[in-house]
């Protein structure tokens, strides 16, 4: 699969790969319910920040810069997220892909446009109240770095002013396919399982006109 490494719109012959990115606030459930998708509609599951994970553990120089800032809460450029997720994306022979926890702010969606010449076929946004999501992150227990109150109110301030632009951007576009978060995660689950039974000719109807859930810090 070509994911238009050299920048070129790819040769009429490649398959189309079609892409769903999941966004939502910290802890709203992304990587728990992109597991259920991914196995009940077939799609390859990329989160974004397991491989920025990933290459903190390889111990790279690049490595050391995202585990300072992932310590702080804050983004990490886009050149490098975008750069290791396709790099991910070519090395899966798949043409679903489910990419979690990306976009986060609109240099992530204009380097992702400029490097792969590619769209998402539609946006996941997971709804979720603030202090729900503060709740299960201090529950989660999976030992990261960035699960303790002070990073994870610095995560909650990035998403309201960095990510939530780039819902407004997909919702111009007709993409953000929205749900409420803050239920079970089985509830939320059959909410989600509606958006992807859905037809190409019969799509949800984008449904932000109103506030998301997240308390304006
Ligand atoms: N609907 C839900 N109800 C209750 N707990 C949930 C729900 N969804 C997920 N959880 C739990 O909340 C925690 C966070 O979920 P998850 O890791 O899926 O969130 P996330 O959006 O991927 O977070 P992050 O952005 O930090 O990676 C986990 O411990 C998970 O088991
Ligand atoms: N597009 C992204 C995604 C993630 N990050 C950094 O990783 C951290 C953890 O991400 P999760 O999705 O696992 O919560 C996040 O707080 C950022 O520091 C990023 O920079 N860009
Ligand atoms: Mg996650």
């Amino acid at each position: 699969m070509d994911l238009n490494k050299e920048g070129d719109r790819g040769s009429a012959k490649q398959k189309k790969v079609k892409i769903v990115f999941v966004i939502g606030g910290p802890g709203s459930g992304k990587g728990t319910q992109c597991k259920r998708i991914a196995q009940q509609f077939g799609y390859t599951h990329l989160s974004v920040g397991e491989i920025l994970r990933q290459e903190i553990s390889s111990g790279s120089e690049t490595g050391s810069m995202i585990q300072k800032i992932m310590k702080e809460g804050r983004l990490v450029p886009s050149d490098v997220t975008v750069r290791l997720l396709q790099q991910a994306m070519q090395g899966v022979n798949s043409d679903k892909f489910l990419i979690d926890g990306f976009p986060r702010n609109e240099e992530n969606v204009k380097a992702f446009e400029d490097l792969t010449k590619m769209e998402p076929e539609f946006v996941l946004y997971l709804d979720c109240p603030q202090d729900e999501m503060e709740k299960r992150l201090l529950s989660r227990n999976e030992g990261r770095e960035d699960d303790n109150i002070e990073t994870i109110r610095k995560r909650f301030k990035v998403f309201m002013e960095s990510t939530l632009p780039t819902i407004e951007y997909y919702e111009s576009k007709g993409k953000i396919r929205k749900v409420d978060a803050g239920k079970s995660i089985d509830e939320v689950f059959e909410s989600i399982k509606v958006i992807f039974s859905q037809g190409k000719d019969n799509k949800v109807p984008p449904i932000i006109r109103h506030k998301c859930k997240c308390l304006i810090l």
